[in-house]
Formats: structure tokens, C-alpha cells, sequence
């Protein structure tokens, strides 16, 4: 997602980036700021006209009482959720004024929003919260049934197996070698992928002709409880013993953890893919076993600082030695993940004919397929089983066609969470001259070593932009309290909660500078709880008597705080919306910048007086 290309920035000596060095011509390929400026394809009315209206009404009414022009402020508190407060909820543990100060607002500029479930398009309300789906929601103004419950959707009536996608891929299994491989996370996560989907797919597979089926299966850790993988491999071990009996040679071939092999993002760390790429496609990977549930056991047992996230890649060997389902010309290949941002590398070493961000030795001429398509823009890739959620007329398209001037920014492993998943999916921008997207580089190192992130440089961008007049609208995530919550680190998490209210203090002082109005809200709970619990709620406890960490995501709703001197005294949240969720987000801000939403928006958060 996201190509990098156009004007670079030259670096300062500064901490931080200015916006100077963001529109300057530059070459220098640094690694401390990557904007994405030129070179995108305009895609102004997004993706698909088949089901738009025929005539869109873009121009936005002036709101009645907020003024348009004042600069506004929308920082998403990454895996920041509002939950019981307790000492295993790094947020309430954590030295944050900043923020805690903003709940002294409540109830009129103060209150808690749904960030989980149905309330943003998840198939049931068990499934927690994610960032696509709460970008996705805050950028759309619009409660959108997303990939999970389309593919159930997909899968329970049958429609997959008579798409164009699945019909593709078939093509491959009637002539040797003819093998349909799968690759995605192994687990019952629901946030990339879910186990039982491809077990419906295989099993589907099976009975639609295909004799011979390879998994190279990502350990998780990460959306499930850390050591689960091994419950999972179990599990599809009995489900590919089950199609053996009945005929189908079925195995695994391959894997590794989701954070360490395969599944990068935003282009953080090509290592990661090539890894993936060896493993799966190669049959090469350092551990060589002939069972997966061996091999991630023995792994983890002879390393103990491995985990499920981070797991070595392996290859699943026959009794010569040779690995049992390399990726050879002639296969089929699904990615089995709907989620986009952690396969969309994947896709492109598949896709691309002519790829340079690593050596791939060998690439194999195979029928290749996504579970769906996972670049609306890259039309990335060209098969997929399941059409992707149709994501139209996004606040973002609006904002542009009314001339305002936006800011968009984060760090690498959430660049694309405020630019692509916040306009539906899409990887350009939506306007060359109106908007401004800046990327700061992440660190690659596990960010338990490093809690702080770039929330300081990303806050410092941020405060510029606000002072240089030049933007209308702010839009940054800061990371820490999700990338950090996921390791499962308390002590680092409250480091990175304080590192995340540093950053909001510095861009909300710039805010009162200015005269503007601010929103400070979150996508989805993670550091609010950091204690995996018994059905009474209590922390699970070791041997030792600690907790038992957390490292995914929580149910728990978000804050969402409004405020600064540019907003006026009368307009306070309403009372009337006790349910509302991340979509009620987007006409609250649009409010906030000026403007009524359009009418078919989830409705605004505000009432004014
Ligand atoms: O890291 C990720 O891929 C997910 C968890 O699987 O987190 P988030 O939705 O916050 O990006
Ligand atoms: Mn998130
Ligand atoms: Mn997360």
C-alpha cells in the first residue's frame, strides 16, 4: 500500500521534522521521514460507481453554528480503551494529566463511544475492536459490514464457490503439480483471519475437486492468548487429517509468527516478507520438522524468549529431507487473511512480475488469489475469492471537494491507519495540493525496548502544522498504546502512555495557541487491559503469582473528548446517542471543521444550543 515516490525531504538537524522539510524539493532517501507526496493516482470519487448515485451532492452545508476555517485536531489514541480501573489497566496506572484532565469535561465534552462489535461492522459484538474496522468507520461516517462477516457470509450461502476468484484459482488443481496452498494467521482472532473460515474453505475445496492442499500457517499470539498457536495447529492437524482419510492430500508446509515471518506492514520491514517468502515459497526456513505442532513446540521449548508473535520461520520435511509443499509453477495460492495492511507485501511478491524489495530466486508462475481484494487503488490483488466491504464517498472525498486542507500523520505502523484505511482502503490520496501525508519511520525493534515510539516527533509535526496555518485539519494516531500493549509489557505500556500524553499535551497547547478546536478519541481498547481474566473477571495468575499478560485488543468502548478555545460555549455532546460508536465520530468532526454531514451519516455526537 502506498507507493513511495515524488518529492522527499530533505532533514534538518531538528528533533523532529518541520513542515519546511516537507515541502522542500529533496532526494535524500532518509529514514527518519518518508511523505508521500506525488505520484498517486487521484481517485476523488473512490472506488466503485456501479453503486453510487447517479449524482453525488458534494458541496457540504455551512454549520450554524461552527465556524469553518478554524484549525481543528483529531488525534486517535491508538488501542486506548475506557475500562474497569484496576491495576492491570495501564491507563488508569499510567501518569497521564493531559488526558485524564479531558474526562473532567464529561458529561458535555467528555463521554465513551463503541469501539467493538457490531457497532462497527464485526460480526458479532465478542469480537473486539480493530484498527481497520474503527478507521475505517471514522473515516466513512458509516457502520460498514467488513471482511469477517462478508467471507462467513460468502462461505455459509456457497456464493464463493461460484465467484470468478474461486474459479480462477481452480484452474490450477486438474493438472499436476496442481497444489492449492493457503498462507495467512492460524487462530480465532477475527481481526485478519479466522481459523474456521479456512477450514469451510478447505473442506470446500475438497469438494469442488482439489486433491492436494498446503498450509503455511502464521502462529498469532497477538489477537489470542500468547502459547495458543499450539491449540490451533492441533486443531487443523485433525481437520487436514480428516480431508487426508477422505482423499485429499492435506498438510502443512509451512509457518512462523504473524510479527516475524510474512505478515509486515506499511513496508516497515521487507525482511519480514522475504522471510515468509523462503519459508513458503523456497521451502527453505532454519528449523526443519515433520509435524507443525513439533515444530512450534519445539521452538518455543528450546528458545524461551520466542513466542507465538515472534516465532522462527519453519519448513515441514518429509523423511528425505525435502520440504513437502514448496510453491511451484502450476499451484494455487490464497492469501486466507481479509484483512488488508499486514498482506498487501505478500500480494505484491506474488502479483508483481517486476519486484525489487527482495531477491525472491525463484518466482513461481502461479494462480494467485486474496481472500480479498486488499488495495481498492492497486486493484491489488487482481483475484480475490470475496469482494472487499464497498467503502463510498468517505469524509475524506467530501473534505477535499470543499477545499479543506488536511494534515495527515503517524508513524510507519500506523501511517496507513489515518491515510488508507481512513479513506475505505485506498492507497493514493485524494488531493495533491489539499493534503499532506507525513510518515514517520518506526523503529523496527520489538516496542517493549523502545515504548516511547515516535509520539514525540509525530506530536512536534503535528503542533507545526497546527502553527503554520496552513492546514485546516490535524489528523494524527499515536501508536504506543496498542504496539506496546501487544507485547505485553506493563512496564513499558505505562512508559508508552506517558509518552502518548506528552504528545497530546504539546499538540493540544499548540491548539489553545491557534485559537482552535480539538477531538482526542481512540479505534479500539488494548493498554486498558493488559490481565488475561477468569469468567469473574479476575486476573489469571502463573505459578509465580503474576498475571497472566494480554496482549490483543479489548471490548471496551473509547473516550472521545472535544474542546479548545475556537469551540463554542454551546455545543456539548448530546445525551440522546448512549450507543454511539466510531461512525458517530465522523459527522462530529465534520461538525467541527464547519460543515453539516451528509445525510446519510451516522449522526453527529453534538448538540448546540
Ligand atoms: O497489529 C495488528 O495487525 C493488529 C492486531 O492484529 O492491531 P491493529 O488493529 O491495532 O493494527
Ligand atoms: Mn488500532
Ligand atoms: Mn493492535
Amino acid at each position: 500500500m502506498g507507493k513511495r515516490s515524488g518529492k522527499r525531504p530533505v532533514l534538518g538537524k531538528a528533533v523532529g521534522p518541520t513542515l519546511e522539510h516537507i515541502e522542500r524539493d529533496g532526494t535524500r532517501d532518509d529514514d527518519i521521514l518518508k511523505p508521500r507526496i506525488g505520484g498517486f493516482k487521484m481517485n476523488c470519487c473512490g472506488g466503485s460507481s456501479a453503486t453510487e448515485p447517479v449524482k453525488v451532492d458534494w458541496k457540504l452545508k455551512a454549520h450554524p453554528v461552527i465556524k469553518r476555517g478554524t484549525p481543528f485536531l483529531l488525534c486517535v489514541l491508538d488501542g486506548w480503551g475506557e475500562n474497569r480501573e484496576d491495576d492491570y489497566n495501564a491507563i488508569f496506572k499510567a501518569s497521564i494529566p493531559t488526558i485524564k484532565a479531558l474526562k473532567n469535561g464529561a458529561p458535555a465534552r467528555w463521554r465513551t463511544i463503541k469501539a467493538h462489535g457490531t457497532a462497527v461492522g464485526l460480526p458479532s459484538d465478542q469480537d473486539m475492536g480493530n484498527s481497520e474496522v474503527g478507521h475505517n468507520a471514522m473515516g466513512a461516517g458509516k457502520v460498514i459490514e467488513q471482511g469477517a462477516g462478508l467471507v462467513d457470509t460468502a462461505l455459509r450461502s456457497g456464493k464463493l464457490y461460484k465467484d470468478k476468484g474461486f474459479a480462477y484459482i481452480k484452474q490450477a488443481w486438474f493438472n499436476a503439480p496442481g497444489t492449492q496452498h493457503f498462507i495467512g494467521l492460524v487462530s480465532d482472532g477475527g481481526v485478519h483471519s479466522r481459523y474456521d473460515q479456512l477450514a469451510a474453505l478447505m473442506k470446500g475445496c475438497f469438494e469442488q475437486g482439489c486433491k492436494k492442499i498446503r498450509v503455511h500457517g502464521l502462529t498469532d499470539g497477538r489477537d489470542c492468548a500468547e502459547g495458543s498457536s499450539i491449540k490451533f495447529f492441533t486443531e487443523m492437524e485433525k481437520d487436514l487429517e480428516a480431508l487426508r482419510k477422505k482423499g485429499c492430500d492435506a498438510r502443512v508446509a509451512s509457518g512462523g509468527g504473524r510479527m516475524f515471518v510474512t505478515m509486515d506492514r506499511y513496508e516497515a520491514d521487507w525482511k519480514i516478507v522475504e522471510r515468509g517468502w523462503h519459508a513458503h515459497v523456497l521451502g527453505e526456513a532454519p528449523h526443519k520438522f515433520q509435524n507443525a505442532v513439533e515444530a512450534i513446540t519445539t521452538i518455543r521449548k528450546n528458545d524461551p524468549d520466542t513466542n507465538d508473535q515472534y516465532l522462527p520461520p519453519f519448513v515441514i520435511v518429509d523423511k528425505s529431507g525435502a520440504p513437502v509443499g514448496p510453491i511451484v509453477d502450476g499451484d494455487a495460492v490464497v492469501i486466507f487473511n481479509f484483512r488488508a495492511d499486514r498482506v498487501a507485501q505478500l500480494s505484491k511478491a506474488f502479483e508483481y512480475e517486476d519486484f525489487k524489495k527482495f531477491d525472491r530466486k525463484r518466482y513461481p508462475k502461479v494462480k494467485f488469489a486474496g481472500m480479498m481484494q486488499y488495495d481498492g487503488d492497486l486493484k491489488l490483488p487482481k483475484n480475490y475469492l470475496v469482494s472487499p466491504p464497498l467503502i463510498e464517498r468517505t469524509s475524506g472525498v467530501y473534505l477535499v471537494k470543499n477545499g479543506v486542507r488536511t494534515f495527515a500523520c503517524s508513524e510507519t505502523q500506523k501511517f496507513g491507519h489515518v491515510t488508507f484505511f481512513w479513506n475505505g482502503n485506498r492507497s493514493g490520496k485524494l488531493d495533491e495540493k489539499l493534503e499532506t501525508y507525513l510518515e514517520i519511520v518506526s523503529d523496527t525493534c520489538p516496542f517493549n525496548e523502545k515504548p516511547k515510539m515516535k509520539a514525540d516527533q509525530i506530536a512536534k509535526a503535528a503542533k507545526e502544522a497546527i502553527l503554520s496555518g496552513k492546514y485546516d485539519f490535524i489528523r494524527v494516531n499515536l501508536a504506543n498504546g496498542d504496539m506496546v500493549g501487544h507485547t505485553g509489557d506493563f512496564g513499558s505500556v505505562l512508559v508508552a502512555c506517558e509518552a502518548v500524553d506528552k504528545g497530546v499535551k504539546l499538540m493540544l497547547d499548540a491548539i489553545k495557541q491557534v485559537g482552535g478546536i480539538y477531538m482526542v478519541t481512540a479505534d479500539h481498547g488494548n493498554a486498558d487491559d493488559m490481565a488475561q481474566r477468569n469468567k469473574k473477571g479476575e486476573a489469571l495468575k502463573d505459578e509465580e503469582g503474576n498475571a497472566i499478560p494480554l496482549t490483543s485488543h479489548t471490548l471496551a468502548p473509547v473516550p472521545c473528548a472535544i474542546g479548545g478555545p475556537g469551540l463554542p460555549a454551546n455545543i456539548k455532546f448530546r445525551s440522546d446517542l448512549p450507543n454511539a460508536g466510531l461512525a458517530n465520530v465522523t459527522a462530529t468532526f465534520m461538525n467541527l471543521l464547519g460543515f453539516e454531514a451528509p445525510a446519510d451519516y451516522e449522526p453527529t455526537l453534538l448538540k448546540w444550543t
